[in-house]
């Protein structure tokens, strides 16, 4: 099967199609012109014959060569091996005879089959492609390159069975056939209802259709001139300077634009012009356009279990056809069509695949998980991405799968269990509870809740449910959630220190605006390529919105460019510790109220450092005694409290680093502050203590005793208390705290 005869795959990008945007919308009852279906079906029938006389029939039926005849097959030289038994598409089925393709036609269900068609390949590919036999061993290679570099290839070769390629290969032929004509049909009918090519559209002024009725009150019934109409405005927003309306503005154009659009696919005006915002008008269409397509259906195989070629034959076997997803996954099966329901083959009820969107692999593959790490996916529910992530991890290291919904959380149990997650701890937290709940991790993953604008085309409830209010509410609840995600991380992983943030939604407010709060709150992270090899880079600037240019690096999917649900994926990597004082930190530390799981909170404080081996002094976010940092902000304290008391106006100030570093030194510089204070007490009773006596007092390190050495220095150093004047360097005493207080309160009641 030839590049050019292959249904559209998922993810590697496409150029945007015209015949995406001229497809006729299904399923508007008014769209139904009994007259163009004709039409149709005769084109496809047309197109049919013509490939059926361009290549001899014999040739055309062994339409896969070395991989459909198997006795007969050479695969790099060898026999193949063992092929399935031959598919009931046989010659006479794959029949070039006008009639029996008339009768393919009609049964063929175009909805289903519409989003694995490729509407781009054209005809004379389908041609070369088909019937060259050169064109063959180029597809051999194709084929290869698709199945991916952890599979042997000649394995792969023996065991994509003739069943699979030719059920496929009819079917493409068929769905081909069908597009091309509905394309042309589409064309004819634009040019016979659409003001002719070079005019300029009449479309805003007092337009009225064949009845007299103004084209600006368009209802639904008129959708065949309300695509014409999209199809116009469009057209002339492409080119606005030649193609418009004297004294109208482009705003004019997209404000019906949104109207059509809101017409046509049913969207809420809100979400149309949210949506429409994305993109330049003709794109917005074509993503408009696939949202009313589904997506093909997608099983990622359980490499716990099984391997992709054993997976893919068994089902093969069972009359199904599929294909791996494309190069870019090793784990992906797309299936074209199924004899049997793939929810409950004995292979699905063995966990050898789960069913999933390609464009969730996206964020695991992101996250790209290490054997033995420790990983949190914070919303794990029903557990996709958990099981992929237990699968890159081999069973090893410890994934916690965390969900607030109980019962969501039930079905990843049962995805865990089914799939043979070993690795897995499932728990019940409201996610914005970590890092109280458990931090320190490798690697946390936030697939977060959101508005799902990227699988409208499986759930078209989306284009009226959503209002402004879910668009506040839902990314307040995000920025949150990832705050909460990038404090549960340990920087100092040795293998990891990642954050994955991914929504399958593609509105600004719950992604980029999301990510650049992030990046606004927590300067301890910054973002990192994400290592997906296809999507569109994140917006640096859109709609007036100017984010950081490393946004970049974060990725989008859409339907209509890699025929995948609409996705956001962004990956961060954590560098230093979240400040103390930093916005967030201490909300998601701290219990607020009951938690999502009506479970009182406690209010004990929660150690939340990661676990380490004895002897390792490698620091945590979650209250890591430093020493030497501890002591820079205690003689920092120290020098200003001479200052402060005109003692030593000299002693250096406190360095001016950014606020939230200096916010975050205030709580260490309050103790040191009371250790000075207690050293002062202290000094005092020396002095007296010396008058009383005569005899020497021990060496106290602040200004007045300081060596003529470190007078000269500014008298900024001030030495390190030793055992002998009752101060250990590390705030541990030698004299003790009780010791100190007593001469305090002696101090207060002088
Ligand atoms: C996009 S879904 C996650 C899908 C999942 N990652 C997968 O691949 O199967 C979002 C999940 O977030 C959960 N959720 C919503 N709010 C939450 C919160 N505050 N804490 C934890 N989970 C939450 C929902 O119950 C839902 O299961």
């Amino acid at each position: 099967m030839g590049q050019g005869r292959r249904m559209k795959k998922q993810g590697m990008p496409e150029p945007l199609d015209e015949s995406l945007v001229t497809r006729k919308r299904k399923d508007a009852p008014a769209a139904v012109d009994p007259e163009r279906k004709k039409r149709s079906r005769t084109a496809a029938r047309e197109a049919k014959e013509a490939k059926a006389k361009a290549a001899p029939p014999k040739k055309a039926t062994v339409v896969k060569g070395p991989k459909v005849n198997g006795a007969k097959t050479r695969v790099n030289g060898k026999p193949a091996k063992k092929f399935a038994p031959p598919p009931s598409n046989d010659e006479d089925e794959v029949s070039d005879s006008a009639d029996a393709m008339e009768d393919d036609l009609q049964n063929v269900n175009v909805t289903g089959l519409d989003a694995l068609g490729s509407a781009s390949e054209d005809e004379d590919e389908i041609d070369d492609d088909a019937f060259d036999s050169d064109v063959m061993d180029s597809d051999t290679d194709v084929r290869k390159a698709m199945w991916s570099d952890d599979e042997d290839d000649e394995d792969i070769e023996e065991k994509l069975t003739a069943a699979n390629i030719a059920g496929l290969s009819r079917k493409l032929d068929m769905q081909k056939a069908i597009e091309d004509a509905e394309a042309q049909a589409e064309l004819e009918e634009g040019n016979m209802q659409t003001n002719i090519a070079g005019e300029r559209p009449k479309i805003l002024e007092d337009a009225e259709d064949e009845e007299g009725r103004p084209i600006t009150n368009l209802v639904t019934q008129d959708i065949q001139l309300l695509r014409t109409r999209l199809n116009d405005t469009i057209r002339v927003l492409d080119d606005f300077k030649n193609l418009a309306e004297e004294g109208r503005s482009r705003a004019e154009y997209r404000a019906q634009m949104l109207k059509d659009i809101c017409a046509y696919y049913g969207y809420s005006e809100f979400l149309a012009d949210k949506l429409l915002n994305l993109f330049p008008p003709r794109e917005a269409f074509a993503f408009f356009e696939a949202n009313e397509t589904p997506r093909p259906i997608v099983i990622r195989t359980n490499t716990l279990r099984t391997h992709r070629r054993d997976l893919a034959q068994s089902l093969i076997n069972r009359g199904v056809q599929l294909e791996p997803v494309g190069k870019w996954s090793k784990v992906g099966l797309q299936i074209f069509e199924s004899q049997v329901p793939l929810g409950a083959t004995p292979e699905y009820l063995a966990g050898h695949y789960i069913l999933q969107a390609a464009s969730s692999f996206l964020p695991v593959m992101a996250l790209a998980p290490q054997e033995n790490e420790r990983v949190l996916d914070m919303t794990a529910a029903p557990g996709g991405k958990t099981t992929h992530i237990a699968a890159l991890m081999k069973n090893t290291g410890c994934i916690f799968a965390n969900d607030a919904n109980k019962d969501r959380s039930k079905g990843l149990i049962g995805n865990i269990h089914r799939l043979g997650v070993r690795n897995s701890v499932v728990c019940n937290y409201s996610a914005l509870e970590f890092p109280r709940v458990m931090g320190g991790f490798d690697r946390v993953l936030l697939d977060a809740p959101c508005s799902g604008t990227g699988v409208i085309a499986k759930d078209a409830s989306v284009k009226t449910n959503k209002t402004e209010a879910d668009f506040m509410k839902l990314p307040h609840l995000q920025k949150q959630l990832i705050l909460s995600a990038i404090d549960s991380v340990d920087h100092h992983s040795k293998t990891g220190g990642y954050i994955v943030y991914s929504t399958c939604s593609v509105t600004i407010e719950e992604n980029e605006q999301v990510v650049q709060y992030a990046l606004n709150k927590r300067p301890n992270v910054k973002l990192v390529e994400t290592g997906l090899t296809f999507g569109k880079e994140g917006f640096t600037n859109i709609g007036g919105k100017i984010f950081h240019p490393s946004m970049k690096m974060t990725r989008r999917y859409y339907p209509h460019t890699y025929n995948v649900d609409g996705f956001f994926v962004a990956k961060f990597k954590k560098i230093a510790a979240t400040p103390l004082n930093a916005v967030g930190a201490n909300e998601s530390t701290k219990p607020k109220s009951k938690t999502a799981t009506n479970k009182v909170v406690q209010l004990e404080v929660v150690d939340n450092a990661p676990i380490r081996e004895e002897g390792d002094e490698s620091g945590s976010d979650f209250g890591d005694f430093d020493e030497e940092e501890d002591q820079k902000y205690i003689e920092r304290g120290q020098a200003k409290d001479l200052r402060r008391k005109g003692k030593n106006p000299k002693a250096a100030p406190p360095p001016k680093g950014d606020k939230a570093a200096n916010g975050a030194e205030s709580k260490k510089v309050q103790e040191a502050k009371k250790e000075v204070a207690a050293v002062n007490v202290e000094e005092q009773a020396n002095k007296k203590e010396k008058k009383a006596d005569g005899t020497k007092g021990a060496k106290v390190a602040i200004s007045n005793s300081v060596s003529k050495k470190e007078k000269k220095a500014g008298g900024a150093e001030v030495a390190k208390p030793t055992k002998s004047n009752g101060v250990n360097g590390n705030g541990g005493e030698a004299k003790s705290k009780k010791e100190r207080r007593k001469s305090g309160e002696k101090k207060s009641k002088a």
